[in-house]
């Protein structure tokens, strides 16, 4: 074949001959493709030779991406809606740019087509040239290209947003695009491609092999647990698996994985406990999950280990254990139990707990996160579909997490965040003890028990027409209120018993009775799962055989100034020993940090240093 192109800039000249001088140069990743394609001798005024796959072929490459399409579903569905707004297409390709799914404007699907911009058509750089899904394959980024930047004249037509999707070994699984007519500014498509895969990236996260360790991280404590946090996977001290933004936070790269991390989490910086720190030297907040990775975004089945959660079994107070064992004979009557409590207070350990105590202990334990499903998907997770009831549907249908449920117990977490569209359906499921799925007409007995949580007030919700009252009073014949860490008063034994389960006690880690009473004194707005997951970070950072006190804890615990401890009989009255009792507490309580420790008390921090520190520097 003759080509001509010799270089990119005879593309560019060839280009601004047909669009005009005023035609821009492209960016550097555009023109190191311009600059491939002319190396592989494509003729950018011709067509692209591409074939699309025979009909067998396809079928296998559709099998073989089957786990990819369904776990990309979700993101897809919600960009669904941005593509049919803005007459563009949602696309996702095979890790080879093989076209496994288009969905959007069936307007612009059309005119896609003509370009063999469709399913079954391989779209790789080496056959098609540039454009924003072989490119980004190429160079293992994100790649936008626009009208003209496209190497082979046709495709001049589309605008292109694509991203990689990253397995947790850093392989290319996948490419997500939107791509819209190239007349359309398509403004925000790399952003919205980035937070799904982003999104994609993290729940392929949530399924941790056996026998390792996960680590989230973001700088923002609030950030944790969303998409946007950093995650590590250690097997030992050996990082196995990352996303982006886990590498990224610690100076790190895919060429790390396979390496010993353990102790270098960022860097040589100072020690301690949870003093974990970016590759800025800015500190982050993480959590420790254990073995395995629990999934908390959507769902789970705990068919084979009901109290998954907490292999030993939760720790419950004599006040708890009662409820638990009233829940568990309504349950075992047939009677629904809601469990009411703020985030982390131990709702979902409840339930398995429950689970496990009840004569249904043998069949499945299904999990469904309300919040955490998309409203377009909801309906079919829970109910399941025929096959071909909606555009993306799986071929064989789906049984729904109702069916999953058969025989066992059905968890409906955050049930306050139900749409109400759906709780009249749920209703309808509970009350004929049968589901019709979405697209079906025959509908199919179910039987399971039910638990819901919520951290709402329903009956408030109720009260608002927030929440169905029919439903509600359906759901709720017994509640159950979990109360937050805070208000319990066995706030010392829970710390040790959780640090009991902790890896500290095997490898020698101990707490001090200070930094025990801190942290029973602390704020923990997560509750137990915060509480839980700073005692495991702790041990698994400490040296074996180290004491750990109050200067240890992380900073990020804000603590409750601690109750200043009784002075002895013989120093009482005496005004300077009180005074520094009440330093000491106060520098406890705040982790040894001095100036808030001296802010809590209304003293300059070299006032502190003098009566407190030097003091105990032994000056
Ligand atoms: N009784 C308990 N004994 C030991 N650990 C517990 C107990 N309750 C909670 N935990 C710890 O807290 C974590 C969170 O518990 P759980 O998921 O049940 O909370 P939740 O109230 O359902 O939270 P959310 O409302 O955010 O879903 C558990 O993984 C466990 O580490």
């Amino acid at each position: 074949m003759q080509s001509r192109v010799t270089t990119p800039r005879t593309l560019l000249a060839a280009r601004r001959q047909a669009f005009g001088p005023g035609m821009a140069e492209p960016p550097p990743p555009i023109l190191r493709s311009w600059e491939r394609c002319a190396a592989l001798g494509l003729d950018f005024g011709q067509r692209p030779r591409v074939e699309p796959l025979g009909s067998a072929e396809m079928r296998a490459a559709f099998d073989r991406s089957e786990a990819l399409r369904q776990t990309c579903r979700p993101e897809i569905e919600a960009l669904h809606a941005e593509a049919q707004a803005t007459g563009s297409l949602v696309i996702l390709t095979d890790a080879d740019g093989l076209i496994l799914d288009t969905l959007g404007s069936d307007a612009f699907a059309g005119r896609a087509a003509q370009v063999a911009l469709r399913p079954g058509v391989p779209w790789s750089e080496s056959l098609t040239g540039t454009n924003a899904i072989g490119t980004a394959l190429v160079e293992r980024r994100p790649a936008e290209v626009r009208g003209a930047e496209h190497y082979f004249e046709p495709h001049r037509i589309l605008s292109c947003a694509a991203m990689p999707i990253l397995g947790a070994d850093g392989t290319v699984l996948g490419v997500l695009d939107l791509t819209g007519p190239a007349a359309i500014h398509q403004g925000h498509a790399l952003g919205l491609v980035g937070l799904a895969v982003a999104a994609i990236e993290h729940r392929l996260l949530d399924t941790v092999p056996t026998g390792c360790e996960v680590l989230r991280l973001h700088r923002d404590a609030g950030l944790l647990g969303t998409p946007r946090e950093g995650v590590l996977v250690f097997e030992g001290r050996r990082l196995v698996g990352a996303n982006r933004h886990g590498l990224a936070l610690l100076g790190l790269s895919w060429g790390d994985l396979g390496t010993e991390q353990a102790g270098g989490h960022g860097g040589d910086t100072a020690p301690g406990p949870l003093s974990l720190r970016d590759a800025t030297g800015a500190p982050l907040y993480g959590r420790l999950q254990g073995v395995p990775a629990r999934r908390r975004s959507t769902v789970e089945t705990a068919r084979q280990n009901p109290a998954a959660l907490i292999p030993e079994g939760p720790i419950l107070d004599p006040a708890t254990e009662k409820l638990l064992a009233r829940a568990v004979r309504l349950i075992d009557a047939g009677i629904p139990v809601v469990v009411e409590g703020e985030t982390g207070t131990g709702k979902e350990v409840f339930a398995r707990a429950a689970h496990a105590a009840c004569a249904r202990a043998q069949k499945p334990f299904v999990a469904v996160n309300c919040a955490a499903l998309p409203e377009t998907l909801i309906e079919a997770e829970l109910f399941g579909y025929e096959p071909g009831a909606f555009t993306g549907a799986a071929r064989h249908g789906a049984k729904g997490l109702l069916r999953q449920a058969e025989g066992g117990l059905l968890f409906l977490d955050e049930i306050g965040d139900m749409p109400l569209s759906l709780q009249s359906r749920l209703l309808r499921a509970l009350q004929e003890r049968e589901v019709l799925p979405v697209g079906g007409t025959r509908p199919i007995p179910v039987d399971f028990a039910l638990i819901c949580a919520t951290h709402r007030d329903l009956s408030r919700m109720v009260e608002e027409g927030a929440f169905r009252a029919d439903l509600f009073y359906r759901i709720a014949p017994y509640r159950v209120r979990l109360a937050p860490l805070r208000e319990r008063p066995d706030r010392l034994a829970l710390v040790r018993g959780l640090w009991a389960r902790s890896d500290g006690p095997a490898r020698g880690v101990s707490l001090s009775p200070d930094c025990e009473a801190a942290l029973a004194e602390a704020e923990w707005p997560g509750n137990l799962r915060q509480l839980a997951a700073c005692l495991k970070a702790l041990a698994a950072l400490a040296e074996a055989g180290e004491v750990l006190g109050p200067a240890d804890l992380p900073e990020g615990v804000a603590c409750r100034p601690a109750p200043a401890p009784v002075p002895r009989r013989e120093e009482a009255g005496r005004l300077d020993v009180l005074a520094q009792d009440a330093m000491r507490a106060a520098l406890a309580a705040h982790g040894g940090n001095v100036s808030r420790a001296a802010r809590s008390l209304g003293i300059s921090r070299s006032t502190l240093y003098r009566r407190c520190l030097t003091e105990r520097a032994g000056v």
